[in-house]
C-alpha cells in the first residue's frame, strides 16, 4: 500500500465526484492550490460563522499545546488548564490542538486528537468507541480541509465501515464503505481497484496520512489523562455534554466504596452485601440510558391493528447509535407536543423493531382504538421515551435476599456452589438417551453432545461458546432431554425475552413440546413467533 501513497501526498478524495471525475490533470490542480479547495463536491460541508471565527482567533494552528507536562495524576495540568484558554478545537482529553493531528466528532461537536496518551488506542477512537459515535469532520486547517470521511458511493458516514481505495492513476484515493460499496462488482468499472481497499482505522488510531499524530514534543507538553479518567470523563458527558476536566476533578472523593465481588463468601449475607449495591449501580445506570435515550421532532405515521388498537411507526435515529437495544415488547412513552391540539401522551408496546425492509419503530398503543384522544389526525412533532422499568432489577434483589434468609431456598448443592465453596456434585441417576440429537434441530456435533452429556449428568453446568455456535439449540437439546427424562415441566429463564424467543422457536422446532408460555408482565401475545405464545422471562414447557 505504500508504495501507492508515494507520489499522492494528500490527495484524499472522499467526497468529491468532481474530483474524481477530473482525473489525474485536474489532481495537479489540487495540488498546486489550496487542497481544501480541491475537496469539492456536494456533500462538502461549510464552516459556519461561529467556527470561521474560531479559527481566525488561533493565530497559531500548529503551535504546541500550552500546557505543560502535568504530575503523576495529571492533577498540575489541570490546574494549568483554567489557567490557559485552549481553542475551540483542542482534544477533549489532553488538550492537543494542531490542526492536522485533530478530528471533530459530529456527533457530541467535540475535538479528539490523534495521540494515544496513556490508552492503547488514539484519543479520537477511543472517544468514538465509549460513546459509540461514529461520525468525524477533519479541521479546515488540516491539509485535506474540513472533510467530512464518508462513503463516495453510499455517504455512509460510520468511519468503522469506512476504507480507502487508491485510484489507478495513484493521484486520488476514494473513500468507500466495506459493506456494501467496496463489495460491489459495479465498483470494478469505476477505475477503482477494490482488492486494495484498506480501513482508515489501524491499530485504534486513524491512518497517519489521513490524521497524522501530534509530534513527541506536542505529546509531552500535553494533559495527561488516565484510561481511568478519560473512562469517566466520558460517562460525565452522558449526562452534562458540557461537563470539563474540573468537574472530574469535583466528583472525585465522592464516589460510594464498593465492595470488591470474592470468590468465596462466609454465608448468604455476605453475598447480598456484595452483590446487592452492585445490582443497584446496574439498575441505575440502565435507567440513565434508558431515560436519556428520549427523541423530540419524530414524524409518526399511525394506522389501525386488526385487533382495534392504534399503531404509531416512526424512525428513531438514537437507536442506530446502539446504546439501547430495543426489544419487541419494550415499553414507550409517546408524546404530542405541538400546537395543533393539547398535549397528548400515550404507552404502548414496541411491535417492530428496524429490519432490512425499514428502518421504522412501531408501537401499539394500549387505549383501544376509538380512543377518542389519541392525535391521529397530527403527524409531527412527537417525542418518544423508554418507559424503564424496575423488574428485573427487584427481582435480582429479591432473589438475594431470599437466598440471605432461606437456606432451604435453592438446594444444599447449588448454595455451597454459589458461595464458592468446595461441594463435591452428588452422582445423578439419570438414563442417558441413546442419541442425543433431537427432530427439527441440527444433528449435535461432538462439542455439543459433550455439554448435553454434561447437563444431563451434572447438577450444575455452565455452556460457553463464542457467538452462533450452535448455544441456543445446545440448550434446546437439553431442555427436550429433561423434559423426556422427568416427565415433568422444565423451568427456563433468560436474561433477556429476545433469548427466551430464540429458545421458544428452537424448541417448537422439536415438535414434541407443548408450550404452555406466557408472560406476566406483559400481557401480549408476541407476533414475532410463529405458534400462540405469550412469552415469558421465564419458560414452562413440558412434553405431550
Ligand atoms: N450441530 C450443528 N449443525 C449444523 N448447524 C448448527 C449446529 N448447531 C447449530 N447450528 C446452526 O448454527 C446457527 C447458530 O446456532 P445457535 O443460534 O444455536 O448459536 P448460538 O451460539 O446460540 O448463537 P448466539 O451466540 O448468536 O446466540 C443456527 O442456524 C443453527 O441452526
Amino acid at each position: 500500500m505504500e508504495g501507492a501513497f508515494t507520489h499522492m501526498g494528500n490527495h484524499l478524495v472522499s467526497d468529491s465526484a468532481a474530483t474524481i471525475n477530473a482525473g489525474a490533470g485536474d489532481d495537479e490542480s489540487i495540488l498546486d492550490g489550496d487542497l481544501s479547495r480541491g475537496i469539492t463536491g456536494s456533500r462538502r460541508r461549510r464552516m459556519d460563522d461561529e467556527e470561521t471565527d474560531m479559527y481566525d482567533d488561533d493565530d497559531d494552528m500548529e503551535s504546541l499545546v500550552s500546557m505543560p507536562v502535568d504530575g503523576a495524576n495529571g492533577k498540575a495540568g489541570v490546574k494549568q488548564e483554567e489557567e490557559v484558554e485552549l481553542p475551540a478545537h483542542a482534544c477533549a482529553y489532553c488538550g492537543i490542538h494542531n490542526a492536522g493531528s485533530v478530528v471533530k466528532c459530529l456527533a457530541c461537536s467535540k475535538w479528539f486528537c490523534s495521540a494515544r496518551g496513556n490508552t492503547s488506542s488514539s484519543h479520537i477512537i477511543n472517544h468514538l468507541v465509549r460513546a459509540r459515535h461514529k461520525e468525524v469532520q477533519l479541521h479546515p486547517l488540516s491539509s485535506l480541509g474540513d472533510t467530512i470521511l464518508e462513503c463516495y458511493n453510499c455517504g455512509t458516514k460510520n468511519v468503522f465501515l469506512l476504507g480507502f481505495i487508491p485510484a489507478k492513476s495513484d493521484t486520488v484515493v476514494v473513500l468507500l464503505c466495506r459493506q456494501p460499496c467496496a463489495a460491489m462488482p459495479s465498483q470494478k468499472d469505476m477505475n477503482w481497484d477494490t482488492s486494495r481497499w484498506q480501513p482508515l482505522i489501524e491499530d485504534r488510531s486513524f491512518l497517519p496520512w489521513l490524521v497524522p499524530p501530534p509530534t513527541d514534543q506536542e505529546q509531552l507538553r500535553a494533559r495527561h489523562l488516565s484510561p481511568q479518567m478519560i473512562a469517566k470523563l466520558e460517562e460525565l458527558w452522558k449526562d452534562n455534554a458540557s461537563a470539563t476536566i474540573a468537574d472530574l476533578e469535583k466528583g472525585a472523593g465522592q464516589e460510594e466504596v464498593i465492595a470488591k465481588v470474592l470468590l468465596r463468601y462466609d454465608d448468604a449475607f455476605q453475598y447480598q452485601n456484595v452483590f446487592g449495591p452492585l445490582v443497584k449501580i446496574e439498575a441505575d445506570y440502565d435507567r440513565k440510558l434508558k431515560e436519556s435515550q428520549s427523541q423530540d421532532g419524530l414524524v409518526v405515521r399511525w394506522d389501525m391493528a386488526l385487533n382495534n388498537k392504534h399503531t404509531a411507526s416512526f424512525v428513531l435515529p438514537k437507536l442506530e447509535l446502539g446504546d439501547v437495544k430495543l426489544a419487541v415488547g419494550d415499553e414507550m412513552r409517546l408524546r404530542y407536543t405541538g400546537e395543533l391540539r393539547p398535549h397528548w401522551e400515550g404507552v404502548g408496546y414496541v411491535i417492530k423493531i428496524p429490519n432490512n425492509q425499514s428502518d421504522e419503530v412501531t408501537i401499539e398503543l394500549r387505549t383501544k382504538g376509538d380512543h377518542k384522544s389519541v392525535p391521529t389526525e397530527c403527524t409531527h412533532n412527537f417525542s418518544a421515551d423508554y418507559v424503564w422499568k424496575a423488574t428485573s432489577f427487584d427481582r435480582m434483589q429479591h432473589a438475594m435476599k431470599t437466598f440471605a434468609i432461606d437456606e432451604m431456598s435453592v438446594s444444599g448443592y447449588i448454595f455451597h456452589r454459589l458461595l464458592g465453596h468446595e461441594v463435591a456434585s452428588a452422582p445423578m441417576k439419570i438414563q442417558l438417551p441413546r442419541k442425543f440429537s433431537v427432530p427439527g434441530l441440527p444433528e449435535l456435533n461432538a462439542s455439543q453432545i459433550n455439554a448435553v452429556k454434561s447437563v444431563l449428568q451434572k447438577p450444575l453446568s455452565l455452556i460457553q461458546g463464542p457467538p452462533g455456535t450452535g448455544k441456543t439449540v445446545t440448550s434446546a437439546t437439553i431442555i427436550y432431554h429433561l423434559c423426556k427424562i422427568n416427565g415433568g415441566p422444565v423451568l427456563v429463564c433468560a436474561p433477556s425475552n429476545v433469548a427466551v424467543d430464540q429458545l421458544c422457536e428452537r424448541i417448537h422446532l422439536t415438535g414434541k413440546s407443548r408450550l404452555p408460555l406466557w408472560m406476566p408482565s406483559r400481557d401480549v401475545r408476541r407476533t414475532s413467533l410463529s405458534f400462540p405464545a405469550f412469552v415469558p422471562t421465564t419458560i414452562k414447557a413440558s412434553v405431550s
